[in-house]
């Protein structure tokens, strides 16, 4: 229930008093802007002022590294000096930052300083407190709170409480108060637009405002609206394994960001925005969502696909992307029998099974050589590791190796710094090489000349052998495609043909990324990233087991918290939520592990969520919020020619209504198709994998690369029963369908698929009425 303030009626008495609420809460935002104004001025002030300063002390740390440092003492002189300067340059560049972050989020006050208020009376005290919530926290030259940040422990009595006791958590514990009042509000321009008194959790009116809106390029923050549920995954700070089962629309990826929000403000000392990793399901959805986080003063935290992932793994190999598997399944109707099996944690427990029983003759070493020599030879490194002690792990006994092995080639090289060759080419060396050669060490420290002359013999061959010296430090000296083949030939001999005849090709097929990467790791004691303290990943579902084992694996001190829609998995059959949980608390071992999920979908109006629930046959548990809209329509056409002229019709009309309305495909092919067929008559845009901006008007996509976003309207070309007739087809058409959220229009040529047809018939429009049932 809420009670809305009427801002205009003055016919009614009431109306009166409520009147004079309004202008009591105007008057405080404009004395709050005006406060808002006056820091600004001064922060911007002591901005300008940081700048100065820093690239004063930048000009004189320039100054100071380039004195003259021919003398020892002088130069340990500079030295100190330069350290200071260095110390000072990066303090300036800090407190810079900090000034330019409390601008950032000035400014974001200034547009809307807060959305809640909130009168509390706690435990003990006679007088009620009025709080008043925002986007960031500030205080007044008395220090008193004009604005508390939504992230403050006191604010979750705004996203959780209803009127009567409440209690929080605060850093002294729980906390019981009595809540008298909750009120709403929308400023813009300094201006209330709109004002509520709620009891409810956050109430449905600002809501439906929200969701009201029109997409666009960004996605936006959800702090004054957070509903309970989100607010449960934002908060969370108890479980280092979070699994969230979210319908289409239910707000996991606004959960995510809030979320990240909340962690950076509540571990300011102890955390930063690069210790925190995004993966997301394309480079579209990373533009989408990048404002979100800046909006509320904070930095971004890092962002990556999968995709991206492995190709930086595997420089110099194509890896096969979850769009091109998706396509190529497309293309045979066949999913790989051995993949399904390599996408298992089995298959990666196989793979460290394997090392722990790896005979020393099996490990697949390389020679390394130089165009001219053939430095080490792969039996001279096996004999190396076969010299040390069997009961050595095995990531210790490759360390070991290569530790002896980078011994003796200091040693080579220490030998031949005063060989023909070398001397030779001294004598040759001219001035310029000559001192270049020497770097920091000037003549004067040489008291004689043998010592200079073996020093630069050193740096000649030391040269000549970087290369070798490359490929010990970074593993090359163990051909780790071979060793997975030799794993293969053990674990599943029926997929080694295919993995090495793609290998020939340079390819990687995206079902042997995790286990290989695996192997590497596990073998030389390599490939994990500890200083990452939050992974988050956004679309779960496209993710195989394997895969998250292995990102686990990598970021190994990370909090995990993984977020998706079973009913949206397009790539394979994902495990349910709750059997995923149970298999990785199995595997992981995490110390405290939460399954949460969300039902309730936001995105799309009333209608376009009854239709979609239809779609699934269990698609009950699905609530819609109610948010008025029209029927989803169902236009159908008697052939292909009489298609195209109604996709070319609804797409011009919903132009002149939205700003983004998308017509989304089942797979690239059929939009490259459409693509061709609509030709420049109709102004659009196809949309590819290696796009990171989505161009207003119409937009052409396969699903895949709809996936996390959102638009006014959706068409789908052809929802005809050819099209989706299989049943891992139906999740294509309901994750299409759950991209829209005003408009939903079907087109079809000739009958319909059955997935509609299942579909109550109240619960579209048709066009072109044939009969269905
Ligand atoms: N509490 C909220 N207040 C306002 N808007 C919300 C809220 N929760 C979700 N939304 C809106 O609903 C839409 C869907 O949210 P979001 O993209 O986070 O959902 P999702 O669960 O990640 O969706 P999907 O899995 O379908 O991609 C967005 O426009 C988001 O802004």
């Amino acid at each position: 229930m809420f009670v809305l303030i009427l801002l205009s009626t003055k016919s009614w008495k009431g109306a009166v008093v409520l009147d004079k609420e309004y202008s009591f809460e105007q008057k405080r935002v404009t004395h709050v802007l005006a406060q808002i104004k006056n820091i600004l001025q001064k922060t911007r002030q002591e901005y300008r002022k940081a700048q100065a300063e820093r690239s004063s002390v930048e000009k004189n740390y320039v100054q100071n590294a380039k004195i003259n440092t021919f003398e020892v003492d002088d130069q340990m002189e500079t030295n100190a000096e330069v350290q200071q300067q260095k110390q000072l340059v990066s303090k300036n560049i800090e407190t810079e930052q900090i000034l330019k972050r409390q601008l950032a989020v000035l400014g974001e006050l200034q547009k809307s300083p807060y959305f809640g208020r909130i009168d509390i009376l706690e435990d003990g005290e006679k007088e009620q407190e009025t709080l008043y919530i925002g986007t960031a926290s500030l205080t007044d030259q008395n220090n008193n709170f004009l604005i508390y940040d939504w992230r403050a422990p006191i604010s979750s009595i705004y996203y959780n409480g209803t009127l009567g006791a409440v209690t929080y958590t605060s850093p002294q514990g729980k906390q019981q108060v009595d809540l008298l009042k909750k009120r709403q509000f929308t400023i813009k321009d300094g201006q209330i637009k709109n004002m509520f008194d709620t009891n409810e959790t956050v109430g449905d009116a600002l809501l439906q405002e929200m969701l009201g809106q029109a997409g666009d390029e960004y996605m936006k923050n959800i702090v004054a609206t957070i509903q309970q549920e989100q607010n449960d995954i934002i908060r969370d700070t108890r479980h280092d394994l979070l699994i969230v089962q979210g319908v289409a629309g239910s707000g996991k990826t606004s959960a995510i960001l809030q979320r990240i929000a909340f962690l950076l403000y509540h571990n300011r000392t102890a955390l930063n925005a690069d210790q925190i990793v995004l993966f997301s399901p394309n480079r579209l959805f990373s533009h989408y969502i990048s404002e979100v986080l800046p909006s509320l003063g904070e930095r971004n935290m890092r962002q990556v696909t999968l995709a991206e992932f492995f190709a930086q793994r595997f420089e110099g190999l194509e890896v096969e992307t979850l769009f091109d598997h998706f396509e190529k399944q497309h293309a045979t109707h066949a999913w790989q029998a051995t993949d399904t099996q390599k996408e298992t944690i089995h298959f990666m427990q196989k793979v460290k099974a394997y090392l722990l029983n790896l005979p020393s003759q099996n490990l697949c070493f390389t020679d390394l050589m130089l165009a001219d020599e053939v430095v080490f030879t792969k039996e001279e490194i096996a004999q190396v590791y076969a010299s040390l002690p069997n009961a050595l792990p095995v990531a210790l006994r490759f360390a070991d190796t290569k530790n002896i092995l980078i011994k003796q080639l200091k040693h080579k090289i220490l030998a031949q710094r005063n060989a023909d060759w070398v001397l030779r080419r001294i004598n040759e060396l001219d001035d310029e090489h000559y001192h270049s050669l020497l770097g920091d060490y000037q003549r004067s420290r040489f008291e004689q000349l043998k010592s200079e002359e073996d020093y630069l013999g050193y740096q000649i061959v030391l040269k000549k052998y970087q290369p070798i010296y490359d490929a010990l430090y970074n593993d090359y000296f163990i051909d780790i495609y071979r060793q997975y083949t030799d794993f293969l030939e053990q674990a599943l001999p029926q997929a080694r043909t295919a993995f090495t005849e793609l290998l020939e090709f340079h390819k990687i097929a995206l079902a042997d990324c995790a286990p290989l990467l695996y192997l590497r790791d596990l073998l030389t004691g390599t490939g994990q990233n500890r200083n990452i303290q939050y992974l988050f990943i956004d679309e779960m579902q496209d993710y195989s087991a394997a895969q998250l084992f292995y990102l686990k694996y990598t970021f190994a001190n990370a909090k995990l918290t993984l977020l998706g829609d079973s009913e949206q998995a397009l790539f394979r059959k994902m495990q349910s939520p709750s059997e995923l949980m149970e298999t990785l608390k199995h595997t992981l071992s995490p110390k405290n592990a939460r399954l949460i999920e969300l039902n309730k979908s936001y995105r799309a109006t009333k209608q376009i969520t009854a239709f979609m629930k239809a779609l699934l046959p269990d698609g009950e548990r699905i609530q819609a919020f109610t948010r008025p809209g029209k029927l989803p329509e169902l236009v159908i056409a008697p052939d292909s020619t009489a298609t195209l002229t109604e996709l070319r019709r609804k797409s011009a009309q919903l132009l002149q209504k939205y700003e983004t309305v998308a017509i989304i495909t089942r797979n690239l092919q059929e939009a490259q198709q459409l693509h061709f067929k609509l030709g420049s008559a109709q102004p659009h845009t196809l949309i590819s994998a290696k796009d990171r901006q989505l161009p207003q008007g119409l937009v052409l996509l396969p699903v895949y690369l709809a996936k996390g976003l959102e638009f006014d309207a959706v068409i789908i070309p052809d929802v005809s029963q050819k099209q989706y007739s299989s049943e891992s087809t139906r999740g294509i058409l309901y994750t299409i369908c759950s991209r829209a959220m005003h408009e939903l229009i079907l087109l079809s040529t000739e009958t319909p698929t059955d997935f509609i047809r299942q579909v109550p018939a109240s619960l579209f429009s048709i066009e072109r009425q044939v009969k269905l049932h």
